[in-house]
């Protein structure tokens, strides 16, 4: 089916459908995808009730775009400027669209380099492709770090697992401690006292990250996230109880209810040269 423009939660958005029912459907303020259904299962991505509004303001949930800065690590605002930018719908592709973000009078005011920033979105029956291309028009070399910053619903996050992440290097950024993960199932009980901020390193060029399942204690509804090999880390993120309550576009429980798996390049950023191209990917299948 053709994609078609829609207002969805009050955002000028595009919406995806497959004669099974599966539907996405993305913002064009951030480039974001907002939901994600599956023909069977209900939505997969947690979106905040209780966003703050604003031309320049950040949604809360989705698979909100980093770049070209990761986190506060670097001088341009947190997790970079496309997330709070104006994208354009580019084209329709039959199994997706794609979606486009390109330098202008406001990201030069933020950061002076020229760039084309594309989304890929593609469904396939249980299965969500996202696709972002990086691509320098410009005159000069310039390097960046990108995420796709995935928030996935969850109905109780204390209960469910995440495996694939065994034998891989880790930092928690809130313990600032560096190890090799050795549990072949993480648990998240304990995040309603401290929260959860680790960055995993799973891929390098060449050899490609094992894919990660996020599923209830129960193994069923499961999800399977996989990412290309040059998205080298998998950031594993949610504030807990005590830091949500300080998120003015979290509701009170709204912790509960997500776990962000990351898509991420980070640690190495990427350079591109004049008229060079980067194109990086995080696949999702759904079991219900
Ligand atoms: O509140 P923001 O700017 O959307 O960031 C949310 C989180 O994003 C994660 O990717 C980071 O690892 C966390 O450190 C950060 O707090």
């Amino acid at each position: 089916m053709a994609a078609d423009t829609i207002t969805h939660q009050g955002l000028a958005a595009v919406r995806h459908r497959l004669e099974t029912g599966d539907t996405v459907i993305a913002s064009l303020h951030g480039g974001q995808v907002l939901s994600w259904v599956p023909g069977e299962g209900g939505e997969r991505l947690f979106l905040s009730d209780k966003q703050v509004f604003g031309a320049d303001a950040a949604i809360r949930g989705g698979v909100p775009i980093c770049f070209p800065q990761f986190n506060e690590r670097g001088n341009l605002p947190k997790h970079g400027f496309a997330r709070r930018a104006n994208w354009t719908l580019e084209q329709e592709t039959g199994d997706g669209f794609v979606l486009l973000l390109r330098d202008s009078a406001a990201t030069h005011s933020i950061w002076p380099e020229r760039f084309e920033l594309r989304l890929q979105v593609a469904l396939a029956p249980q299965v969500l492709k996202l696709s972002l291309s990086v691509h320098n028009p410009g005159p000069r070399e310039w390097s960046f770090a990108a995420a796709l910053h995935s928030y996935w619903r969850t109905r109780d996050v204390t209960q469910v697992t995440l495996g694939g992440l065994a034998g891989t290097r880790c930092w928690d950024a809130r313990a600032d401690r560096r190890f090799i993960e050795d549990s072949a199932q993480i648990h998240f009980g304990q995040l309603a006292q401290q929260g959860f901020d680790r960055v995993y390193t799973v891929a390098s060029e060449g050899c490609e990250a094992k894919p990660l399942t996020l599923a209830h204690e129960h193994g069923r509804p499961r999800l399977t996230l996989t990412q290309s090999d040059n998205l080298h880390e998998a950031v594993v993120w949610n504030p807990g109880q005590a830091e949500a309550a300080r998120l003015a576009d979290m509701p009170a429980e709204g912790w509960r209810h997500m776990l962000c798996v990351e898509a991420a390049r980070i640690d190495e950023p990427v350079r591109l040269a004049p008229g060079q191209r980067w194109t990086a990917w995080q696949h999702l299948r759904f079991e219900a």
